[in-house]
């Protein structure tokens, strides 16, 4: 479980992230929407253990971020707007790699599984990471944090500069990976997609959660127009 509590954090005064409350449970997609320097990355980088808040508690399965850095980073899954992969290895040879890094050592059969369940198709497995779309690289992020058995997926700004077709593959990994127990939380600028894929949406404002909903209960249009209410208000 994610859990922000009274959270503040400020860089040379000016506020980030307000008196923040969020809570994200296992099997819950929580979408972040915010203008730029609304805080969602803020929120991402103190869940990362990345930055301390100033104030409140911002823990993962009960262990604060800050202080339990190496256990809790052990449980996270983060995934970036650009997947950072070694290009003249594959697919395969970078998901090797990486699970090395983190002490796990797995089969090739295995290894083709996780990448296959996290959607690379197979005939890209072992081709050269610089062949790869941005899409791929991300499904090979993924499929990292999934070998790692993550509980706790971050995600900043994952579709972004994705085509739909990668865009909605990605968010149908999402909501199978949240199927099978995962804790998740991404922060979007993509109002659509995170309607589509999360279950609860927070809106942020210069820092503040002016708004927190169930994705079932508004439209796509709806929730546009919600957004663009409290962002010109
Ligand atoms: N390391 C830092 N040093 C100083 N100010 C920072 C730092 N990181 C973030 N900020 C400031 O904190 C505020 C929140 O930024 P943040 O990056 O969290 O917003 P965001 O919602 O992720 O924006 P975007 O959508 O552009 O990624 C902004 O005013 C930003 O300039």
């Amino acid at each position: 479980m994610i859990q922000l509590k009274n959270v503040n954090k400020s860089f040379k005064g000016q506020p980030a992230v307000q008196n923040l409350n969020l809570q994200v449970k296992e099997g819950e997609i929580l979408g972040l929407l915010g203008a730029n320097g609304a805080g969602k990355s803020t929120t991402i980088n103190m869940l990362l253990g990345f930055l301390s808040p100033d104030s409140g508690i911002v823990s993962i399965e009960g262990m604060e971020t800050s202080k339990e850095e190496k256990k809790v980073r052990k449980l996270i899954g983060y995934i970036p707007e650009n997947v950072n992969l070694y290009p003249y290895l594959s697919g395969l040879e970078n998901l090797d790699y990486f699970c090395k890094l983190a002490g796990m050592k797995y089969s090739k059969t295995e290894l083709h599984e996780f990448l296959t369940r996290c959607g690379l198709q197979s005939d890209a497995h072992d081709k050269k990471v610089s062949e790869y779309s941005k899409g791929m690289r991300q499904k090979v992020g993924i499929a990292i944090a999934y070998a790692k058995k993550a509980k706790v997926y971050l995600l900043d700004e994952p579709a972004s500069g994705l085509d739909p077709l990668a865009s909605n593959e990605l968010s149908e990994i999402l909501k199978k990976l949240a199927a099978d127990g995962a804790t998740i939380l991404m922060a979007s600028h993509d109002i659509f997609r995170v309607r589509e894929v999360c279950h609860r949406i927070g809106i942020l404002k210069q820092g503040e959660l002016v708004k927190e909903l169930r994705s079932e209960e508004v439209s796509a249009n709806e929730l546009e127009k919600l957004y663009l209410e409290y962002m010109t208000n």
